[in-house]
């Protein structure tokens, strides 16, 4: 099909087709685009434009250089410990800096703040039923929260949890509760330049291996992240996510979703698998959780909200015990942390997300910056995934050892120095020790991720965002490497503090 006036030979991507078909659908309207031979190929594409007006603003940080130079240093070269307001376009992360849509808005008016049996609870749990498919559902304050009540209650001491890749929060759970983290995911998943539609599947071999090498009955489940953040929001297909459950439920192995960001997953299922390009997204998300047993959430993401999470299962007795849990530490089984306002936004805002337009733009969005910063140079993850840009700062700061610098550490700070741009390191620092040895772990991905949160920032900001990427990448040899001050004992990327090693971060800027 010929979208627009366009060569054959521009190849355009099956997400671009994807979403201007869709947007072609609604409006007819065709756009001569203008081919520079020699120019940057992203600017040939179209991309459909935000499905959604702005109603309400938020002023941006607009720090001058000196001043971010000191904001930088005051927070100790860790951009986590920037305030907001000294940033200009914040990418640190898309968790819980959701715009929420006049509905939602309109939903927190509903909030029913009763202690016991709010009404927006039975609204959440039946809205988590009809598209997850999950019989019971635990509310908690977010994701980490059904993260520590599943890892408490089904893992003991000497178990093993494989994943489709760590997750810091995730394995700090597993490993507190005694069990040890086992990657299961495909090689190529650690590789930056390995192109592949599905780089988050598991790999059945290792997954296998496992099995054989531990027993079944030390591996209580496995953990199946759609998407998985840290490989660059890359997608699981569902033949995959189906051999997964295949081969775990042969053994009685429970399958547990990470399904923090599952609607982009289930995007990229519609648009790269064979069988699913007429699924809607929402049929696409309930067959994918039909294969599982159930699944932690972080409602701050895919949700379209700013806080909350929950847990959900299909066996009885454990969702029981749940509930014993969650009086202990969330709240009651009926808002388990989050107030009734809050529970209402999130059943409202997981119905819009299961909405082609919202998906197809937000997922574009990614793409769109991801095709600029390739088309100069900036070494990346690739392809682009569903949440986030992941730069490459091994290949970035090539002068830098990841072990003794810290590139990403180095590179997330420079940027933020350099354009008020807020990323977060994902690294050697994020990989944090092993809890036995000690020893750090060295991740093979050193990257910094540009994170873009739900319908909050326009393509003109993403433009600014990537010039100001490509202009670092000039001057990259001048960013110095960094050294601890203060390294926290867990989760140290959040807290930990650093300095240059040369003195000055960018060198003469
Ligand atoms: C894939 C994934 N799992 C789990 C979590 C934990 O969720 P939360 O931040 O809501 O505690 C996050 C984000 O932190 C995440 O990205
Ligand atoms: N889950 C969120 C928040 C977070 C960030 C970093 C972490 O390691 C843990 C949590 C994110 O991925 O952005």
């Amino acid at each position: 099909m010929t979208i627009f006036n366009m060569p054959a030979t521009i190849p355009l991507s099956a997400q671009a087709i994807a979403s201007l078909k869709d947007f072609e659908k609604i409006f007819p309207i065709k756009k001569k685009i203008k081919i520079f031979s020699g120019g940057i190929v992203m600017d040939m594409m179209k991309f459909a434009p935000e499905p959604f007006k702005i109603k309400m603003v938020e002023p941006m940080g607009n720090l001058d250089k000196e001043e971010r130079k000191e904001a930088i240093k005051t927070a100790g070269y860790n951009t986590f410990l920037l305030k907001s307001e000294e940033c200009f376009i914040d990418l640190l992360t898309d968790s819980g800096t959701n715009a929420m849509s006049d509905r939602q808005w309109a939903g927190l008016m509903l909030g029913d703040e009763a202690y016991g049996g709010s009404r927006n609870f039975y609204h959440l749990e039946e809205t988590v039923r009809e598209l997850f498919g999950f019989q019971y559902i635990v509310p908690t304050h977010q994701g980490r929260g059904a993260e520590n009540i599943l890892s408490s209650l089904t893992i003991k001491p000497g178990d093993y949890v494989p994943g489709n890749m760590y997750f810091t929060t995730t394995r700090f759970h597993q490993e507190h509760n005694g069990a040890t983290f086992r990657d299961v995911v495909i090689d190529e998943a650690h590789d930056p330049n390995a192109i592949l539609d599905f780089k988050g599947n598991v790999d059945l071999n290792k997954f296998q291996a496992l099995i054989d090498e531990v027993g079944a009955d030390r591996i209580p489940y496995i953990c199946l992240a759609v998407t998985v953040n840290l490989a660059g929001g890359q997608p699981v297909s569902m033949a995959n996510i189906k051999a997964v459950s295949e081969m775990a439920h042969k053994y009685g192995i429970k399958v547990m979703f990470d399904a923090t960001r599952c609607v982009e997953n289930a995007y990229f299922i519609k648009i790269r698998e064979k069988g699913y390009e007429d699924k809607t997204i929402k049929e696409i998300v309930h067959e994918l959780f039909s294969y599982g047993d159930g699944c932690t959430m972080s409602g701050k993401k895919d949700c379209l909200t700013n806080i909350g999470g929950f847990l959900c299962m299909n066996d009885k007795d454990l969702y029981i015990r749940a509930t014993g849990m969650v009086v202990q530490y969330e709240g009651m089984p009926t808002y388990g942390g989050m107030a009734g306002r809050d529970m209402e936004a999130m059943a409202i805002g997981l119905k819009e997300s299961m909405e082609f337009n919202y998906i197809s733009h937000r997922v574009n969005q990614i793409r769109y910056l991801g095709e600029k910063l390739d088309a100069a140079g900036v070494p990346m993850v690739k392809p682009s995934g569903g949440h986030a840009i992941f730069v490459d700062a091994r290949a970035f700061l090539d002068h830098l050892d990841q072990k003794t610098d810290f590139p990403a550490e180095a590179l997330a700070a420079a940027v933020y120095e350099f354009s008020g741009v807020r990323t977060m390191e994902r690294g050697i620092i994020s990989a944090g020790r092993d809890n036995k040895t000690g020893e750090n772990h060295v991740p093979k991905l050193e990257t910094i991720r540009l994170t873009i949160p739900r319908r909050v920032y326009t393509y003109a900001h993403l433009d600014y965002v990537a010039d100001a990427i490509i202009q670092l990448y000039q001057i990259r040899h001048d960013i110095s490497g960094l050294k601890w001050v203060y390294e926290p004992e867990v989760l140290r990327f959040f807290t930990g503090r650093f300095e240059p090693k040369n003195g000055e971060l960018i060198k003469g800027f």
